[in-house]
């Protein structure tokens, strides 16, 4: 027999890597995962790219994948531009008319129409939808207790045959959270709450929130204090525990609602790792912190 030679084991090697990924493909095929690419990780081009390749490659083994997009970080530089200062309350943005404008043209004219070039640059058929169209986010204002945070919206309604249409045709939905009411008046929607109300809209099998972080830190200087774990019924004192701060709180808020409605597991991962929704959809170890009710997935 011919020895094997170092072309040869490295491509043996790779075809082994690609098949212990087939239980995982099986697992997922047809099933909806639904991505949320937040701001933060938005930041580098090149994991931009590669953040972008992952969605393309599982939209092309038969897993129905949504992006659920935000950015944030883009919102406060074209908001510094027009020199109107970004203000926050609680996580959330304080949202006066000029600012709505502002959201609605970052978020749904230039990010959302940005990932709908990379992604079908890269072969697929992507859809860039922002929650106005198809009135696929139906919203309300935001009730905070005694605070008024303008036009920040609340989902009342997510539309989800107009998402599962877009599905059915191979397609790959992308959506800005900017939400609508009957009156056609737009509404800034934080996008983790907005991926939480289309994930359990469409009973999604996952979650995936894609962040700038390694998952939940015990010690968030550390990245070494990774929760690899939590259960349901532990999220109530995660968040009252004080380690977990500013947009980490309506993240977790929304992992709970996501699998009390149904999503049947969710996921924080770090964007800046190389492929890091490849490794949590198709490998055994997963990578980030892994939400789930007790019984599942056990
Ligand atoms: N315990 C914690 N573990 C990890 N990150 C945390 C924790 N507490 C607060 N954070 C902060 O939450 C941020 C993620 O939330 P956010 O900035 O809203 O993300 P994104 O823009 O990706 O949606 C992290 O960058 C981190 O600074
Ligand atoms: C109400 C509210 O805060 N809306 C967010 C919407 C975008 C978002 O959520 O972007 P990231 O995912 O990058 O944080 C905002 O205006 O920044």
């Amino acid at each position: 027999m011919r020895g094997e030679t170092k072309m040869m084991k490295d491509a043996i090697k790779e075809a082994e890597i690609l098949s212990q990924a087939l239980p995982y493909i099986q697992e997922y095929s047809d099933k909806i995962i639904v991505v949320k690419y937040g701001g933060n990780a938005m930041k580098n081009e090149e994991l931009k790219q590669n953040v972008m390749t992952d969605i393309v490659l599982l939209s092309e083994i038969g897993i129905k994948v949504v992006l659920v997009h935000g950015g944030g970080p883009a919102i406060n530089h074209m908001l510094q531009k027009v020199g109107i200062e970004p203000k926050f309350v609680d996580g959330l943005r304080y949202t006066d008319k000029d600012t709505m404008e502002v959201v609605q043209m970052v978020l749904a004219g230039q990010t959302n129409k940005e990932l709908v070039s990379i992604l079908n640059g890269k072969g697929a058929t992507a859809v860039g939808l922002s929650g106005m169209d198809a009135k696929l986010i139906k919203a309300k204002k935001y009730e905070a207790n005694g605070k008024d945070l303008g036009f920040v919206g609340e989902v009342e309604q997510i539309h989800a045959k107009s998402i599962l249409d877009v599905l059915a045709h191979g397609y790959i939905p992308v959506i800005a959270s900017v939400g609508v009411d009957d009156e056609g008046q737009a509404y800034n929607i934080n996008a983790d709450i907005a991926a939480s109300s289309i994930a359990q809209a469409l009973n999604a099998e996952n979650m995936i929130l894609v962040s700038d972080v390694p998952g939940i830190l015990e010690d968030p200087k550390d990245e070494r204090s990774l929760y690899s774990n939590i259960y349901f019924d532990q999220i109530d004192e995660l968040i009252a525990s004080d380690f977990i701060s500013g947009g980490m709180i309506p993240k977790v808020e929304c992992i709970k609602t996501a699998l009390d409605g149904g999503v049947k597991k969710s996921c924080i991962i770090d964007g800046r790792i190389p492929h890091s929704i490849l490794i949590e959809i198709l490998s055994q170890q997963g990578i980030g912190t892994l939400f789930k009710k007790r019984g599942i997935y056990e």
